[in-house]
């Protein structure tokens, strides 16, 4: 039987939870290992001439961090995740090639140890923590490791919008201030505390009200992604249970009954967003290796 390694999207930030929440969705990156112990690194995708498909690619390079001795592979890559749309496909190609290494090397790491090379590469943790672990996770970094609870979201249907532009983490995080002012940085971390909380103990009103009052990254981001304003005000007229921007953006992901996800869809595209509706659910497992 083939080896094949899955990964699920994440949608990270959830408002004031800046690069420390994450949630793992049902959108995957698939690794199919085709041969071992060949000559050189092989990655056939579909991903566009832009990434690499030798021992250059992302996912290559983070097996290779995790064991620089591993032998090359030759794998397919099939992904669901949108590239630099605020749905973790860097992370995902990233913790796909730590489980090839775990997988394959001889080796044996710890899921810290995972975690520290993933959030090595990726510079946060909030991403690579759910894609790994799945669920809501809540990760910080201390003394530069990365630390990660995770727990159960809400039971709330998820709705993400997937405008169809590209916009990298890197450029979306280069309109964010060096610095936050003392009552500013005060007023955006006890937000993220409380939401913190409302999810914990999933005060669904709380939520709401919660993850729309980030301080830290939405307010600067705000000209690059214009159609969260829009859909934020939609969703409070359906009764929506909170909207965010997901990730870097430009994906937004709103959390909405099932059964109001028609009438939200249909005054979007009134509004002239043209984007893709796709309704998502919580990946519970996180990474996993199957075969
Ligand atoms: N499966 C993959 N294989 C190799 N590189 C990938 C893969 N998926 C994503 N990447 C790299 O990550 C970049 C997107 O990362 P990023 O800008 O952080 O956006 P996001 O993680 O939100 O999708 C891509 O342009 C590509 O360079
Ligand atoms: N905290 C990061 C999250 C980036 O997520 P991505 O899915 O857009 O890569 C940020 O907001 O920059």
């Amino acid at each position: 039987m083939t080896v094949k390694i899955v990964v699920p999207a994440s949608s990270a930030n959830l408002g004031p939870g800046f690069d420390s929440l994450g949630l793992a969705v049902n959108r995957y990156l698939t690794l199919e290992i085709l041969a071992q112990n060949t000559a050189s690194w092989q990655v056939e995708h579909e991903l566009g001439s832009q990434v690499p498909s030798d021992e250059q690619n992302l996912i290559v390079q983070a097996a290779l961090a995790l064991d620089p001795d591993l032998s090359p592979l030759h794998f397919k890559v099939i992904s669901e995740i949108p590239l630099a749309r605020g749905l973790g496909s860097s992370s995902a190609a990233i913790v796909a090639g730590i489980k090839l290494a775990q997988h394959f090397s001889a080796k044996t790491f710890t899921d810290q140890e995972l975690l520290e090379v993933a959030t090595k590469i990726e510079g946060h943790p909030d991403n690579v923590a759910p894609a790994l672990f799945g669920n809501l996770t809540i990760s910080l970094l201390l003394n530069g490791q990365p630390k990660t609870l995770t727990a159960t979201f809400p039971e709330i249907g998820l709705l993400a919008y997937i405008p169809d532009f590209e916009l990298a983490t890197k450029d979306s995080r280069s309109v964010l201030p060096a610095e936050l002012p003392y009552k500013a940085a005060v007023r955006a971390g006890s937000v993220g505390n409380a939401l913190v909380a409302a999810l914990l103990t999933k005060d669904l009103d709380l939520i709401a009200e919660l993850i729309e009052l980030d301080g830290y990254h939405e307010p600067y981001r705000q000209k690059l992604v214009p159609h969260l304003a829009t859909l934020r005000q939609i969703g409070h007229e359906v009764g929506a249970k909170g909207t965010y921007l997901s990730g870097a953006g430009p994906t937004v992901m709103t959390l909405l009954a099932p059964a109001k996800m028609p009438d939200f869809i249909a005054k979007a595209q009134a509004k002239g967003l043209t984007g893709e509706f796709v309704s998502l659910q919580i990946d519970q497992l996180g990474a996993r290796v199957i075969g």
